[in-house]
């Protein structure tokens, strides 16, 4: 858990981040969400120590940050931002290798704790390893640079606009991906976004800042269908709900069921699509297979209560 008291960071006269007070749930994904210049970068930063308050201060498990040294403080937190800075000279495995913790290990653990990292962010080890980055697509080098902060097992993770650099392809791509490790690994993540769609697809909980302040903390749906202001009703958009389900997969709404006679849907589906199925096909109900196996049986009153933020 990281929780932000009263924390205020000056430049000269101006506030980049003024009184936050936020707490991140342990284990979940934080989006920090908002537009240009609101203070996101600045305080993931002060997570970090990579920027320090003026005011305020930060606990993480409980502990002061401030009582650490910088250097432990890091160890405990992994770090990916947009560019992800990877060594040219080295290969894909030595530059996920050059966390400290790994240094010290023998070359036989370190070259099975690599491989095991590349399988995690979907890089085939026998493929990618001796690769240098040079040699990789964007998307490819920011699952090297997702691999490498995750290399310490961090508790924490702090990612700034992690796939902000990719194409749409890419993205969509590398944002599964990371759901699917999030829901291995349960890490306490903050990401910083300007993207809605991004946080309403990756975020348990949003928190939407506002020129220095936090303009509202909550779920996705809190966002939506309660929006604490203005500022948060027209940030979001008009059409968040439905694109919201754009970003939920068919598998979350499955439910046990007779699955018998049903159209038949794959589970990686958008809850979006699954909708226009049903549309298309008349029909109320859906069978959510993955890969031939039967999940469950997906129903449009799940859908719209979804949708409605029930
Ligand atoms: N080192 C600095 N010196 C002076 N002002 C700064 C410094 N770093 C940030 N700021 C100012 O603080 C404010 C918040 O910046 P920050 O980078 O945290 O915003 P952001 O929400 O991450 O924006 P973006 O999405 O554009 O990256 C901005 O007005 C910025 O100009």
């Amino acid at each position: 858990m990281i929780e932000l008291q009263g924390l205020d960071k000056r430049y000269g006269e101006a506030y980049a981040v003024q009184d936050l007070n936020l707490t991140f749930p342990e284990g979940a994904v934080t989006a920090l969400l908002g537009p240009s210049g609101c203070g996101k970068t600045t305080t993931l930063r002060m997570i970090n120590r990579l920027t320090e308050p003026s005011a305020g201060r930060i606990l993480l498990g409980g502990q002061d940050t401030r009582a650490l040294r910088p250097e432990t403080l890091r160890r405990g937190i992994g770090y990916v931002i947009q560019q992800i800075g990877l060594f040219p000279h080295l290969t894909v495995a030595q530059n996920v290798a050059t966390v400290p913790e790994l240094l010290g290990k023998g070359r036989r653990d370190t070259a099975r704790r690599v491989d095991e990292l590349l399988e995690l962010v979907g890089l085939d080890p026998a493929l990618y390893r001796a690769k240098r980055p040079g040699e990789l697509s964007g998307g490819q080098a920011q699952r090297v640079g997702v691999a490498r902060a995750l290399a310490a097992d961090p508790p924490v993770l702090l990612m700034d606009e992690p796939f902000g650099a990719l194409d749409p392809l890419a993205r969509d791509a590398l944002q599964d991906a990371f759901r699917e490790i999030q829901r291995r690994l349960g890490k306490t993540v903050v990401l910083v976004t300007h993207d809605i769609d991004e946080a309403l697809r990756l975020g348990d909980r949003i928190a939407l800042m506002q020129g220095g302040r936090l303009a509202q903390f909550g779920t996705p749906g809190d966002l939506i269908h309660r929006p604490a202001s203005g500022f948060v009703r027209q940030f979001l958009g008009e059409d968040a709900a439905l694109r919201q389900l754009a970003g939920r997969q068919a598998a979350e709404f499955a439910r046990p069921g007779d699955p018998a006679g049903l159209p038949t849907i794959e589970a990686s589906l958008d809850a979006r699509s699954a909708l226009g199925v049903m549309l298309r096909e008349g029909r109320d109900r859906l069978a959510v297979t993955r890969e031939g196996v039967p999940l469950g049986v997906l129903s449009w009153a799940d859908l719209r209560a979804a949708e409605a933020g029930a």
